[in-house]
């Protein structure tokens, strides 16, 4: 069972214009992806800009406990010789997941197909969350799972010795259940189909193409059909990890409510399929622009400049776009509070079963902070209360979640009084210079126990 150890909290609050150039790290999901992906290539893969934080670092160390040779070589620079697609030896040890849905979900798929057993558990965080999502088609594939409370870790999964191909179409819009099926499907004879009826972030099926894999995608009546032919040799890849649009959310919000503020954030991977927030900020009204366009790797990249914007309106944000922002509801909301109107966000039941309950954890810390919220099962509203409006003055709690963690912090560098997170510690498994960084451009963070 895995902790980070002592709670550490940390406190935010309003002080000079943040400026500057932000490099934020790697993409996290990307980053997990070279990681298993090489772990299943027959040779050595390279990665450089990998993402170090704690749920990366624990998706390396199961690759190794499946028998890949992971070697760390710099910062962000790494290799991972891999034993081919089948060939994950059984590991000795339950596999240690931490904080990482993402992690786990996607490494029971890529062994659900091998002839070997494996035991999976995380930290409080991930034992309290749903992986029925991914056992249910796993076991069309011929796998078993045994889990704790009717689908959670501490999980056994059996591997299927036999696997046969499955057809499935995802209950819900994840990723991480599309990957577990398709990276499952790896191992299967003939062809494993998976639709989604909207389009989530699409690295797996890309990468997978990279690595040599036939991946074919067509759009459909019933949403987009993924179609892997199984038993490829993957071939060994030389990876750079372009920036995650997900961590860069934090420093151009900020920058957007922070009075006087321009803030550069350079290299970010702009998927279509992750860059529904920087759009919705748009919408509102956000002095946000893409800089120096291009490609990089396949994936379309810029730089993102954003200069503090007083006028912000709230808006609707369409349902449809959930998926492609679904990480970063939890910083709109703060962004929201300071912005003039309502802002409402249907569609996001998801954000309940994430490192913790977003949609309470968001509405419990800004109503904390003065801010008016409403919540139904599947959605979310934030009543602003424009630039400078937001009274502060709370200490949330962070659930063991990351992005609730960042949030509140930004918001109170924004607000009238200071804003405290009880336990800052869970910041290090997607953003781990996330302190550093902020402070460089300006922040006041400090940290009142140390
Ligand atoms: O596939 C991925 O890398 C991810 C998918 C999303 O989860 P869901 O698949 O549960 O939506 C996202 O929230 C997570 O941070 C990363
Ligand atoms: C939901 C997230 O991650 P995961 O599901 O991998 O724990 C996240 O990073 O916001």
């Amino acid at each position: 069972m895995s902790s980070h150890g002592p709670a550490q909290k940390m406190t935010a609050r309003a002080g000079g214009p943040l400026k500057g150039i932000a490099h934020v790290p790697g993409d996290k999901s990307i980053s997990h992806r070279s990681l298993i992906l090489g772990a299943l290539a027959v040779g050595e893969t390279r990665v450089s800009g990998l993402l170090e934080g704690q749920d990366v670092l624990d998706t390396a160390k199961a690759m190794a406990a499946f028998g890949a040779e992971v070697t760390r070589h710099g910062e962000g620079d790494w290799s991972i010789h891999g034993v081919g697609v089948g060939g994950f030896a059984e590991p000795e040890d339950v596999i240690d997941c931490g904080n990482s849905g993402t992690g786990v979900r996607l490494v029971m798929g890529a062994m659900a197909t091998m002839p070997i057993t494996a035991t999976f558990t995380g930290d409080a965080s991930l034992r309290s969350r749903p992986m029925g999502r991914v056992t249910d088609p796993l076991a069309l594939f011929g796998a078993r799972a045994v889990g704790r409370d009717g689908g959670k870790l501490p999980m056994t999964i059996v591997g299927a010795a036999d696997p046969v191909p499955v057809d499935y179409v995802t209950p819900m819009a994840s990723a991480q259940v599309k990957s577990a099926v398709l990276l499952a499907g790896l191992n299967a004879p003939g062809k494993t189909v998976v639709t989604e009826r909207s389009a989530t972030r699409d690295h797996t099926e890309r990468m997978l193409r990279g690595f040599g894999a036939e991946v074919v995608t067509e759009q459909t009546g019933e949403g987009y059909r993924i179609t892997l032919t199984g038993r490829p040799e993957l071939k060994p890849q030389t990876i750079a990890v372009p920036r995650d649009p997900s961590s860069a959310a934090f420093p151009v919000c900020a920058a957007l409510i922070v009075p006087g503020s321009d803030v550069l954030v350079p290299n970010i991977g702009l998927n279509p399929t992750r860059a529904g927030l920087f759009t919705t900020l748009r919408e509102m009204g956000a002095d946000l622009s893409y800089e120096n366009e291009r490609e990089e790797g396949g994936e379309p990249v810029a730089d993102l400049r954003a200069r503090f914007s007083p006028d912000m309106k709230g808006i609707e944000v369409p349902a449809e776009r959930a998926p492609s922002m679904i990480d970063e509801y939890p910083i709109l909301s703060v962004v929201a509070s300071f912005a003039e109107g309502s802002t409402y966000m249907p569609g996001v039941h998801e954000l309940r079963v994430k490192e913790s309950d977003r949609i309470d954890a968001m509405a419990v810390g800004l109503r904390a902070c003065g801010v008016e919220v409403d919540e139904t099962e599947d959605s979310f509203t934030v009543h602003g209360l424009g630039a400078g409006g937001v009274p502060g003055g709370a200490t949330a709690a962070a659930r063991l979640d990351h992005r609730i963690a960042m949030s509140f912090l930004i918001c109170g560098m924004a607000a009238k009084q200071p804003v405290s997170v009880d336990d800052a510690g869970p910041i290090a498994t997607s953003f781990p210079i996330f302190e550093a960084l902020m402070r460089e451009l300006g922040a006041t963070l400090l940290r009142p126990n140390a």
